[in-house]
């Protein structure tokens, strides 16, 4: 089993949105792995960021993506820092990968000051940019597809998507 498409890209790219709208769409199983980890640690992202600091989280993140991507058969949506593991870009490179892209403005608007992402919990906008800098090529590496969200609405976007699926 294979997830049909994971979706990656920055926080505030929309992929927990448009990943759970073509899930609807196409009427399969949609899951986001920030809520599989928040579900095994037993508590939200912040707390575990807070208790146990980053590097659990990307363990668990980690573990989470291995998992999904060889048992999961629907829409699989991603955490925006996933691709930050060389072991997960390499995973994904057997799948179907949409890359959600966004551009700064749309971002920081989007996220607004960050609520339940611990990374932007202090200068949202500085710090996606930073996010963002370092983070492009790696969605482009691994996207089999790209869509540019900016400006469209989320439905727009997931007409795309499922488009691009068929
Ligand atoms: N295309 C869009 N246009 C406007 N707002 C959006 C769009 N996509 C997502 N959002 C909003 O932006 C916020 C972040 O979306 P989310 O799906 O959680 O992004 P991600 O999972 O990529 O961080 C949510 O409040 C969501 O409703
Ligand atoms: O960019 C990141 O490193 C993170 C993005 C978050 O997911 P979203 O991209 O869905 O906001 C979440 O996994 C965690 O807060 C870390
Ligand atoms: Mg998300």
């Amino acid at each position: 089993m294979a997830p049909i498409a994971v979706i990656v890209g920055a926080p505030g790219a929309g992929k927990t949105t448009i990943g759970g709208l073509v899930a609807g769409v196409l009427g399969v199983p949609f899951v986001d792995t920030d809520a599989i980890i928040e579900a095994e640690a037993g508590k939200p992202i912040p707390e575990i960021f807070i208790d146990d600091g980053e590097d659990a989280f990307r363990a668990l993140e980690r573990a989470a993506i291995a998992t999904a991507l060889a048992d999961f058969a629907g829409i699989l949506a991603l955490g925006g820092g996933a691709i930050l593991s060389e072991e997960t870009r390499e995973l994904l490179s057997r799948h179907t990968v949409v890359y959600l892209s966004v551009e700064l403005s749309d971002a920081v608007r989007r996220v607004g000051l960050g609520a339940g992402r611990p990374l932007l919990a202090m200068n949202p906008r500085a710090t996606l940019k930073y996010l963002l800098d370092q983070r492009r090529p790696l969605y482009s590496a691994v996207a089999t597809h790209t869509v540019a969200t900016d400006g469209r609405d989320p439905a727009d976007i997931a007409d795309e998507v499922v488009t691009l699926l068929k």
